[in-house]
């Protein structure tokens, strides 16, 4: 498995190996072991997600479950293409209100783990675009929160131009922004593992 790490720790975009052949190729898309070994922690996943989102340019964000429901995820991309974006939302972090933007698709197979902590959201790319993910902690509709994704406090890179037409949910159009949240994680409680 290759690994690729960020400027911010804890982030990891993780190749699984993929063995081709004449029919075409299998992969391991999670086997704990590998994690393991590849990260020195394994998450204790709970829930897989999909979702399809018709056309390009739909945004999905930004969001987050409240303790004790915070998610890590391992996002994946079946087919189409994403842009990736996440927020370090944990007070205290030495890396708190970075942002680090990040393309999944069908073809590269990238994974892209997300420690619990972190505004997630994600760009399509193209339209029929399919995302897998596990999540470390069931949904919780109560702890469901939405940030608003072009909050200009927090200068997350969706690599827009500004004329594309976007395709948002009613819930994330009329998210409020961030500094309505509040300081919900604490670094020192969630730090989690870093390798
Ligand atoms: C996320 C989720 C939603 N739902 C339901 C609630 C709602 O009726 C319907 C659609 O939910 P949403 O509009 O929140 O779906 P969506 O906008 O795709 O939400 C997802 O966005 C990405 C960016 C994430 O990071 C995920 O954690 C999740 O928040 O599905 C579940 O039953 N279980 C779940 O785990």
């Amino acid at each position: 498995m290759q690994i690729t790490r960020f400027d911010i720790p804890g982030l990891f975009l993780l190749k699984p190996k993929i063995f081709r052949d004449d029919r075409g190729w299998f992969s391991e898309t999670f086997n704990a072991e590998t994690f393991r070994e590849a990260l020195g922690f394994v998450p204790d996943f709970v829930q897989d997600n999909e979702s399809f989102s018709m056309y390009e340019n739909t945004i999905r964000g930004l969001h987050l479950q409240l303790n004790p429901y915070a998610q890590a995820k391992l996002v994946r991309v079946l087919s189409g293409a994403i842009l990736d974006v996440v927020v370090d939302i944990r007070k205290g972090s030495p890396t708190y209100l970075s942002t680090v933007s990040v393309r999944l698709d069908a073809t590269g197979m990238q994974q892209f783990y997300i420690p619990a902590g972190f505004l997630h959201g994600f760009r399509t790319l193209e339209d029929n675009t399919r995302i897998a993910y596990k999540v470390d902690a069931h949904y919780n509709a109560q702890s469901d929160r939405t940030i608003r994704f072009d909050d200009p406090a927090l200068k997350c890179n969706w690599d827009l131009d500004g004329k594309e037409k976007l395709h948002l949910s009613d819930k994330d159009k009329d998210a409020p922004p961030f500094k309505s949240l509040g300081d919900v994680f604490q670094y020192d409680d969630m730090a989690g593992p870093v390798t």
